[in-house]
């Protein structure tokens, strides 16, 4: 459904008298079969959307290449833009007219016939919850309406291949929830192909078979999500010690069953294979020794650690970064055609 190899793009920026370059993209390689919903994950800044834009056809890439639906993006641009759905980060821009009217019409854009358009925009209506909102004006529904209406418009001439760019920021925790079952639901009840990005680590474990990682532009990981965390070496068990005293003592205990420890506070930490089946004879060891804790826990991996694993930095470290990184950046595209959604 979708193939890139080495896709680059560069953005020229200026700030007063001195210009650099972004290597927002920095060669990129992906695939994603028929039928897979596919997450796009990493940090603000990372290269996301600017991927997205090149393979939906908005920005022409810097270098590289890449078919989507079977069609190359800068050759036959317009084909790829008939055969995929687009939902923007910034959403759609509704004219003021009425929510059907709005949807109706922009399935009469791609080609599809007003009743058609009608049967189909009424069908997705139904499927994600906005019955009775079809003679509503879109800037009269809540947040997580608006984003499901911005769904449906992506939807109404029934691609095959739908891109979502963060479908649920801005949304309450409900709305998120929410709007996971209807896109789980575009897989399983339609067959759609989806792949969207987000910067949410429960979102992408939640609704992606595969997850591709990427950070400053390039892909670090790609796998199911169990896999990837798989490749973290064992469940993280932090152990708070109640006299500080004691400290050295459970981290040379803890690193007998473990690998690496640190400590920090009144805590140590560190990663134990199997920690379920390991951590009880520490503790007997620990209590025969007289040491008191205050608390355990023992937590599976999760993509923040397959993250910290792949690039040294917690994805909300480089997170903090790009925002510190973010003012000096203020320019225009190297290259841009303006196009549909
Ligand atoms: N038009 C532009 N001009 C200059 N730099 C840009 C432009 N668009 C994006 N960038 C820079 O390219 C990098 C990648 O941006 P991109 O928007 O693709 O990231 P992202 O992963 O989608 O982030 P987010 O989650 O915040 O949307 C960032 O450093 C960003 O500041």
């Amino acid at each position: 459904m979708i193939t890139a190899r080495g896709l680059v793009q560069t953005f020229h920026t200026k700030q007063g008298r001195h210009k650099s370059e972004v290597r927002a993209v920095d060669g990129v390689d992906l695939d994603v079969a028929e039928g897979e919903v596919v997450g796009f994950l990493g940090p603000n800044g990372a290269g996301k959307t600017t991927t997205l834009r090149m393979l939906t056809t908005l920005l022409r890439p810097t270098a590289g290449t890449a078919t989507v639906v079977g069609y190359d993006v800068v050759t036959q641009s317009e084909q790829v833009r008939r055969s995929i759905g687009y939902v923007s980060q910034a959403g759609s821009t509704f004219s003021g007219a009425r929510a059907g009217d709005e949807v109706v019409d922009h399935g009469m854009l791609y080609g599809v016939s007003r009743k058609a358009a009608v049967q189909r925009g009424r069908e997705l209506f139904e499927q994600l919850q906005l019955e009775g909102l079809w003679q509503r004006m879109p800037k009269n529904m809540s947040g997580g309406q608006k984003r499901r209406l911005d769904i449906v418009m992506g939807l109404v001439h029934d691609p095959t291949l739908v891109f979502l760019d963060e479908p649920t920021t801005g949304l309450d925790p409900q709305a998120r929830a929410n709007l996971w079952e209807h896109i789980a639901a575009l897989r399983s009840a339609r067959g759609a192909t989806v792949f969207l990005t987000t910067h949410y680590l429960d979102e992408a474990d939640a609704l992606s078979d595969r997850i591709l990682i990427i950070d400053r532009g390039r892909i670090v990981a790609a796998d199911t999500p169990d896999n990837l965390k798989a490749q973290v070496k064992g469940d993280l068990v932090d152990l708070e010690v109640e006299d500080p005293d004691r400290l050295a003592l459970v981290a040379q205990r803890l690193a007998a069953i473990g690998a690496e420890v640190e400590t920090a506070d009144q805590h140590v930490r560190g990663r134990v294979a199997r920690a379920g089946k390991a951590v009880p004879g520490l503790l007997r060891e620990l209590a025969a020794a007289d040491v008191a804790l205050a608390s355990i826990e023992i937590a599976r991996p999760t993509l923040d650690d397959v993250f910290l694993t792949m690039t040294g930095r917690s994805l909300r470290d480089a997170e903090d970064e790009q925002t510190d990184e973010q003012p000096a950046q203020q320019a225009g595209p190297a290259s841009e055609e303006g196009g549909a959604r």
